[in-house]
């Protein structure tokens, strides 16, 4: 795809960039438990997360096109059900996040959230992606990820297996949720090559293990339950398996010995042999699962990397110039001391300019398969690169040892149109609502017809939603010159910094003083309530002519 683009930009940082923005480090290493301060629990995130998915997916029906990946499984009511037992799916509703975001008050009750899905990547998109990182960073294939999941509104209709089932009725629920008797077979070995039984959660099953290192007493699948390898297979195969569903003492509940026995063991024994098939159809399986959606919703493309991707592209105004800062990502690259990085850009005078980047980083991912490479923009003890504000920037390029990155052509768009000013401020809490004031700069040749600024927040059912407030136009010079008059009788001299500063009134804004050459700073005072505060991707959208923009 062409960057910029708001939610494939998303959708690829939470994919690729995942030791930077902090999912993987939940899956790095894949033995750790959230919930579990020693590491002794038996239990582990990786497994909770391919769970979760399964469970969340597993309401589908082909027939009609209901349920699926959309993240209804973070219903109550859901989880209530017998066929969710369990603690895994609470922990998925992110209630472990360590980020942003997290806590979300609405009326009285208290939402938990995931912090990392956003307007651009629904819930369901990140318990997708979840289990892709709990596979990918734990020695299995690389699943393709696709984005586009639309979060469920109410939960769906029951549909999860329970290992108390006949063989019939389990491959009646694999064909409802679209899956053959084989790949039922499949999909189970692919899922129970993590994690295990609790005794907690299913007693009958498996009994108080009393081990210190196990004291949530999991009966694992196989020997190596955090780590995605054949060995589900080649332990049932081999007689030796220690799964708590192929030789449990209660033969009712044995349903992996019905199911992986249900085809003479021809789909158990071809994995056993080969790690490699097992793997490819595990990738192409629990793609398969991922990607079953509601009818309707249309997912994204496979998200691959950008070779070349800037990301936190932050223009500002101050004064008379604008503080511009960024980096950008150099896919499948390793660090090199001697490559020199350079950022060109256009601006609006027609003028090339350059400045040299300097590495930041260089970043593993996916359990070490990919490694891409990190420069910043910003000089060396410098936060920024200052522009002249007149000249301004239209496109970027970058050019790494002379060979040019430029998107085939087209460059990388960065436009100054609307821009957040330094001047923005705000207030803290004085009386309970924590007030700010953004500035925002709009080049005069603009002329918009609409100037918004929009930001995100939760709906009653815990969706991210994005949320715009209207900009106010400036108010005219005339009108601005009473005001300023009114206000110095009131206070003196003062009042015009007063003025400057103060929030809450319409008349705050486009103060003639406040332009620049070809700037004009608008304003918006707002009373932030609690959950714009948590909140986060404040962004400006602009509208003129027929042209809409959105910027960061
Ligand atoms: C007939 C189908 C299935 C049945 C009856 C079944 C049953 C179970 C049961 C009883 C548990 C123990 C849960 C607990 O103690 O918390 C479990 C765990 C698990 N299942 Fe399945 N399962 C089925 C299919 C799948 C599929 C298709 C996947 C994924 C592709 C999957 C992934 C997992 C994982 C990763 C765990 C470990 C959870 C943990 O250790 O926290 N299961 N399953």
């Amino acid at each position: 795809y062409v960057w910029p683009s708001p939610q494939l930009d998303a959708l690829e940082s939470l994919r690729w960039d995942q030791a930077i923005d902090g999912f993987a480090t939940f899956v790095d290493p894949c033995d750790q438990f959230a919930f579990d301060g020693n590491g002794n629990s038996g239990r582990s995130n990786t497994a909770d997360w391919i769970r979760t998915a399964y469970h969340d997916m597993a309401t589908y029906n082909v027939a009609d096109g209901t349920g699926g990946m959309d993240a209804s499984i973070r219903f109550s009511e859901e989880q209530a059900r017998p066929e969710n037992v369990g603690s895994g799916f609470n922990n998925i509703n992110l209630k472990d996040a360590k980020a942003k975001c997290v806590v979300l008050l609405m009326n009285t009750l208290i939402v938990v959230a995931g912090p990392f899905s956003s307007r651009y990547v629904s819930i369901a998109d990140v318990l997708a992606l979840a289990a892709i990182l709990a596979v990918d960073n734990c020695g299995g294939p690389e699943i393709p990820f696709r984005g586009g999941r639309v979060d469920a509104g109410e939960p769906n209709a029951p549909g999860v297996p329970q290992p108390q089932q006949d063989l019939d009725s389990h491959i009646a629920a694999f064909a409802r949720q679209g899956f053959t008797q084989t790949e039922m077979i499949s999909l189970v070995a692919c899922g129970h090559t993590f994690g295990g039984v609790q005794h907690a959660v299913f007693p009958t099953i498996v009994p108080e293990l009393n081990d210190p290192n196990n004291t949530e007493s999991v009966a694992h699948f196989d020997s190596t339950f955090v780590h995605f390898d054949n060995n589900v297979a080649t332990e049932y195969i081999a007689g030796t398996t220690q799964n708590p569903l192929v030789v449990g003492l209660n033969d009712t509940t044995n349903s992996d010995k019905r199911i992986f026995g249900s085809d003479g063991n021809v789909t158990m024994r071809s994995f056993a042999d080969s790690p490699v098939l097992f793997a490819s159809t595990c990738a192409e399986l629990m793609g398969r699962m991922l990607d079953t959606v509601p009818s309707g919703v249309q997912l994204t493309d496979v998200v691959t990397p950008l070779p070349v991707k800037p990301d936190h592209i932050s223009l500002i105004l101050d004064g008379d110039t604008l503080q511009f800062s960024g980096d950008v990502r150099f896919w499948n690259l390793t660090e090199d001391p001697n490559r020199t990085v350079r950022l060109l850009w256009d601006d609006h005078l027609g003028g090339e300019n350059n400045a040299t980047l300097r590495f930041t980083q260089a970043v593993t991912g996916s359990g070490g398969r990919n490694t891409a490479v990190w420069y910043t923009f910003n000089p060396a003890n410098q936060p920024f690169l200052s522009l002249d504000a007149t000249a301004g920037i239209t496109t970027m390029r970058f050019a790494v040892d002379n060979k040019l990155e430029d998107q085939g052509g087209l460059g990388f768009a960065a436009p100054d149109d609307v821009v957040f000013a330094a001047s923005s401020c705000f207030i803290p809490n004085t009386n309970g609502i924590p007030t700010g004031r953004w500035d925002i700069a709009v080049r005069n040749d603009i002329k918009p017809t609409r100037v918004y600024l929009e930001y995100e927040i939760r709906d009653s059912v815990d969706r991210p939603i994005a949320q715009e407030i209207d900009v106010p136009p400036p108010c005219l010079a005339q009108q601005w010159e009473r005001l300023l008059h009114m206000e110095r009788r009131t206070h003196g001299d003062s009042g015009l910094q007063f003025l400057y500063r103060r929030c809450g009134s319409r008349w705050c804004q486009g103060h003639p003083k406040q332009r620049t050459a070809n700037i004009q700073l608008l304003c918006l005072c707002l009373n932030f309530s609690a959950t714009q505060l948590f909140c986060r991707g404040f962004c400006l959208g602009i509208f003129w002519g027929s042209h809409a923009g959105r910027r960061r």
